[in-house]
C-alpha cells in the first residue's frame, strides 16, 4: 500500500536548518494538507518525497520501500505553474506521461503502442474535462485548464503519490471551486496518496483528510539558521473524508453536518497556520 513513513528528518541549506526532527505517518490513500508561513520548508519537504532532494537525516519510505534516488512515475507532481510543456499538444503533453514511463530513455512510443496511449491519454483529459482540447497548445488555455491538464499529465501515469506545491494558488476563486471538487473527484476514483501545499487554510480544510502546520518553534536572528521548522500541528478534518465514498453534494440552504471545519475562532488565528497570504 502507499503508506509513507518519515522518521526524524532533517534538511540543511547552507549550513543552516530548514526542516529538524520531520516525524510523519501517513496512511495510504490519505490527503494531507501542509500549511505553514512562508519559507517554512513546505516546498523542501514535498521535493524530498519527491527524490529532488534527499535528507541530511532520517528516512522516508513508501510502502515500506526507501525513496528511489530519482523521481519517477511512481510520485506525480503538480506545480502552481510549468508543469506542462508549452510546445506540446494538450493530447502531446498527456501522451509524454505514458512515454516516459514506458520508454524513460527514449522518451517515445511508435504504431500500436503510440495510438493504445493517445486513446488512454484521451480518456484522461475526458476525466479531467479538456475533451475537445486535444490539439490545442496549453498557451491557448486558461489557467484553470491548464492545472486540469497538469492533473492529467500527472496521473495517467497512475502515480501512487501526487504531490502538488500550490497547484490552485494563481486561480481565481470560482476556478479553483471548479477545480476542488474535479480534484475531490480524482482522489475518490484513483489510489492515491496526496500531500498538498498550500497557503489556503480554507481549502486545506476542504480538500484533506489531515492538515499538518510547519513552524520554526524558535526563529530568532541570533539563532544563526540553527534551528529549522518542524510539525507543530496535526488536526484530523471533521467529519472524516474517507477516499472512495464522496460526501452527498451539500444542501443549500441549511448548514448542515456535513459542513467543512467551520474556519472562526482560535484555529483561524492560529499563528501556526497562517501562511503568507492575504
Ligand atoms: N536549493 C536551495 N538552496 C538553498 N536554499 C534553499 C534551496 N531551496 C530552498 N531553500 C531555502 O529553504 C527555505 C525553505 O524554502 P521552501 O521553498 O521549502 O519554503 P516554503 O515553506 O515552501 O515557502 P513558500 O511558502 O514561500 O513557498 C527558504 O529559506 C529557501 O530560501
Amino acid at each position: 500500500m502507499n503508506a509513507i513513513s518519515v522518521k526524524d528528518v532533517w534538511k540543511e541549506y547552507d549550513g543552516r536548518v530548514i526542516l529538524e526532527n520531520i516525524n510523519l505517518e501517513i496512511a495510504p490513500r490519505a490527503f494531507v494538507a501542509l500549511v505553514g508561513p512562508s519559507g517554512c520548508g513546505k516546498t523542501t519537504f514535498l521535493r524530498m518525497l519527491l527524490s529532488e532532494e534527499r535528507p541530511d537525516r532520517g528516512s522516508i519510505t513508501i510502502a515500506r520501500q526507501p525513496l528511489p534516488a530519482e523521481p519517477g512515475a511512481d510520485r506525480g507532481v503538480v506545480f502552481q505553474r510549468y508543469s506542462v510543456f508549452p510546445h506540446l499538444t494538450v493530447l502531446g503533453n498527456v501522451v509524454l506521461g505514458l512515454e516516459l514511463k514506458a520508454a524513460p530513455l527514449l522518451g517515445r512510443l511508435f504504431g500500436s503502442s503510440r495510438r493504445a496511449a493517445e486513446d488512454e491519454a484521451r480518456g484522461m483529459l475526458a476525466a479531467v474535462g479538456l475533451a475537445g482540447s486535444e490539439e490545442k497548445y496549453p498557451a491557448q488555455l486558461s489557467g484553470g485548464m491548464q492545472q486540469r491538464l497538469a492533473l492529467a499529465q500527472a496521473l495517467i501515469a497512475k502515480p501512487k503519490v501526487l504531490l502538488l506545491d500550490e497547484p490552485f494558488g494563481a486561480l481565481d476563486p470560482g476556478i479553483r471551486a471548479e477545480i476542488h471538487v474535479l480534484m475531490q473527484k480524482l482522489w475518490h476514483e484513483r489510489p492515491l496518496t496526496v500531500v498538498m501545499v498550500t497557503h489556503d487554510l480554507s481549502e486545506a480544510f476542504s480538500l484533506g483528510t489531515r492538515v499538518i502546520a510547519f513552524e520554526r518553534r524558535r526563529n530568532e536572528p541570533s539563532d544563526g539558521g540553527r534551528y529549522g521548522a518542524t510539525i507543530t500541528r496535526d488536526f484530523a478534518v471533521w467529519p472524516k473524508r474517507i477516499a472512495g465514498e464522496p460526501r452527498p453534494p451539500k444542501k443549500k440552504s441549511m448548514p448542515g453536518r456535513d459542513d467543512p471545519v467551520p474556519l472562526t475562532g482560535p484555529l483561524r488565528d492560529d499563528p501556526a497556520l497562517q501562511g503568507d497570504a492575504p
